[in-house]
């Protein structure tokens, strides 16, 4: 496994060892023992998800607030997705920058995404399979979001914005500066 840490602290791009052979491929998608060690964290992964969306779907920007924070483990089982981070802790010198990475079911890389972010992803693949760890629980009063175009962060989502699907929820979050400026 190797890790790469992108240019948010505490973000890691993941590369996990994969093992190929005539039957197929093996690798370990997660093992917490190396997973600290090599991102110096004390992650305890509570809760996974898993998602499945179509092309043009797009999900977020996402976080839950104040004791309900939750780190990420991201990856894709099928298809491909651009994966988007956005560094919401207030005290960071990269507040308000953000970080987009191609995950797809080739590359088998993951993304974890310390709390204190806002995340978001978009499928460019037919269809994607979207798998994810979480370090605390899901609540939904605890919920928060950003607007996906928002003026400020300048996300480069790659696809037309008439060719986005997203939620009712998610068209109706607010901007990044009303929620932190
Ligand atoms: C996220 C989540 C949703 N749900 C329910 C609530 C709702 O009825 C249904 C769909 O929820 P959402 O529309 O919020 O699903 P979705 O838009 O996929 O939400 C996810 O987006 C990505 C980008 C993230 O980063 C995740 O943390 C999560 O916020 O699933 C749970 O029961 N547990 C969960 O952990």
């Amino acid at each position: 496994m190797m890790v790469r840490e992108t240019k948010l602290k505490g973000c890691y791009i993941i590369e996990p060892k994969i093992f190929n052979d005539s039957r197929g491929y093996f690798f370990e998608s997660f093992n917490q023992k190396t997973f600290n060690e090599l991102t110096n964290q004390n992650v305890n992964f509570v809760q996974d998800n898993e998602s499945f969306s179509s092309r043009g779907v797009l999900r977020g920007l996402h976080f839950q607030t104040r004791d309900h924070a939750q780190a990420k483990l991201v990856r894709v089982i099928k298809g491909s997705v651009l994966d988007v981070a956005v560094d919401i802790r207030i005290d960071s010198e990269t507040f308000g920058e953000h970080v987009a990475v191609e995950l797809t079911e080739d590359n088998k890389h993951q993304l974890f995404i310390p709390r204190g972010f806002a995340h978001g992803f978009v499928v460019l693949s037919d269809k994607a399979i979207f798998s994810y760890k979480c370090d605390n629980f899901y609540n939904k009063e605890a919920e928060g979001g950003i607007i996906f175009n928002d003026q400020d962060l300048q996300i480069d989502w790659r696809l037309q914005e008439e060719d986005l699907i997203i939620s009712e929820k998610d068209m109706e979050l607010t901007t990044f500066k009303e929620l932190f400026i």
